[in-house]
């Protein structure tokens, strides 16, 4: 893959909020363990992890509804310890929309202004917001009235009211169906863009946060497994960890054999094979290679016909995935992905190639 010019460097945005060896336990367990995290002004930042890897954790804290254990939160150059959730310069969307049913569209926008600013009239503000989030015309319609698509938009205006510097929004679309879901993903990345402020998203839905992203924070157990742009994450995986949980790679372990600047060699089942490696590995070292179904192909049947390491392998399942088909097959005991537009059938004997440039390794995850 090429690199470079198509990766936006969120990093190189001013600092907004940064956090330094936030711990959080409840009882014995460590929901967040040690970790450091600076979120960049103006960009779109997602926690990304499964289930109860601290991501929500995470944003409790920088909301104000929990206090850490240790570790500091400071934003805008200023610590938020001891600063109650209401004076922070931060607004949370929910999952659940949490709209109080018995105001309108237009009222349940203003409050939280009214509450802020006393008497001012907020009509001007609640008609910016609401048209910001396409939800103009349907001010006077109460919460029952709505889409669930429609009501996480007006959950979007209201936390939007207050001109947060920064906005976090945990799994606000896991409720919607899948169609609505994309719809929404463009939106809150376009309404991200034009507002400027800086958003913390945590999914645990690596697509989602792959088409929002300028930075993945990818959690595991109340740590940060890695934190980079989308691509990088994609093409460079810190660990097997990231690489299994982004994607539907194959890992393949074995011992490093030698390395080269950012390169080395490593003795697998499937062969011995030089590709790009994360840093810091070192000969005698286990690891892995990470090959991705779009990286390997079918060869033609004769060995060394194609081009690239090749690797003979038994096909075990065929499943059309709408536009192609995905197979599945064994090579030396190990299942291996590919895409195919001509499936072969279950149980046949076929090669399969792939360029070890496009691969990768990797270290195992702890
Ligand atoms: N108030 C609480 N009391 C006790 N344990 C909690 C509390 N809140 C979170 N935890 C635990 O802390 C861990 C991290 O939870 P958290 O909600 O941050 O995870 P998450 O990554 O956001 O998960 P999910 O995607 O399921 O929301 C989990 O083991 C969870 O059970």
């Amino acid at each position: 893959m090429s690199e470079g010019a198509t990766i936006r460097k969120a990093e190189e945005k001013p600092l907004l909020l940064s956090a330094r060896g936030l711990v959080k336990s409840y009882g014995g367990n460590r929901a967040v363990d040690g970790v450091d995290l600076d979120i960049p002004e103006r960009a779109f930042t997602t926690l990304l992890g499964p289930s109860g890897c601290g991501k929500t954790t995470i944003l409790r804290m920088i909301g104000g509804f929990e206090t850490p254990d240790a570790g500091s939160l400071t934003l805008d150059g200023r610590s938020l310890a001891g600063v109650p959730p209401e004076r922070r310069p931060v607004n949370t969307v929910f999952q659940n929309y949490a709209l109080f049913p018995h105001m309108t569209v237009f009222e349940n926008v203003a409050f939280s202004l009214t509450l802020r600013r006393g008497a001012q009239d907020p009509t001007p503000q609640v008609k910016r917001a609401l048209d910001a989030v396409h939800m103009g015309e349907f001010a006077a319609r109460y919460p029952h009235q709505l889409s669930g698509g429609q009501q996480q938009r007006v959950a979007v205006a209201r936390a939007i009211i207050a001109e947060p510097h920064l906005l976090l929004l945990d799994e606000p679309l896991s409720a919607l169906d899948r169609k609505m879901r994309s719809h929404l993903q463009i939106e809150l990345k376009d309404l991200q863009r034009r507002l400027g402020i800086a958003f913390v998203y945590v999914t645990h839905d690596q697509e989602e946060a792959f088409a929002l992203s300028d930075m993945i924070v990818v959690m595991n157990r109340g740590k940060i497994a890695q934190k980079t742009d989308p691509l990088t994450l994609y093409a460079r995986p810190a660990d097997t960890f990231v690489a299994d949980f982004i994607g539907s790679a194959s890992l393949i372990e074995g011992e490093i054999l030698a390395t080269a600047k950012e390169q080395a060699t490593i003795a697998t089942p499937l062969g011995t094979i030089t590709a790009p490696a994360v840093e810091g590995l070192a000969p005698g070292q286990r690891a892995a290679l990470v090959l991705r179904p779009e990286n390997l192909r079918q060869a033609p049947a004769h060995p060394g016909s194609g081009k690239g390491h090749e690797i003979a392998a038994q096909v075990r399942h065929v499943v059309f995935k709408g536009d192609r088909f995905m197979i599945e097959a064994e090579a030396a005991g190990l299942a291996l992905r590919l895409m195919t537009e001509q499936p072969p059938e279950p149980g046949a004997e076929i090669r399969i190639a792939f360029d070890p440039k496009t691969s990768f390794i990797t270290r195992l995850a702890s």
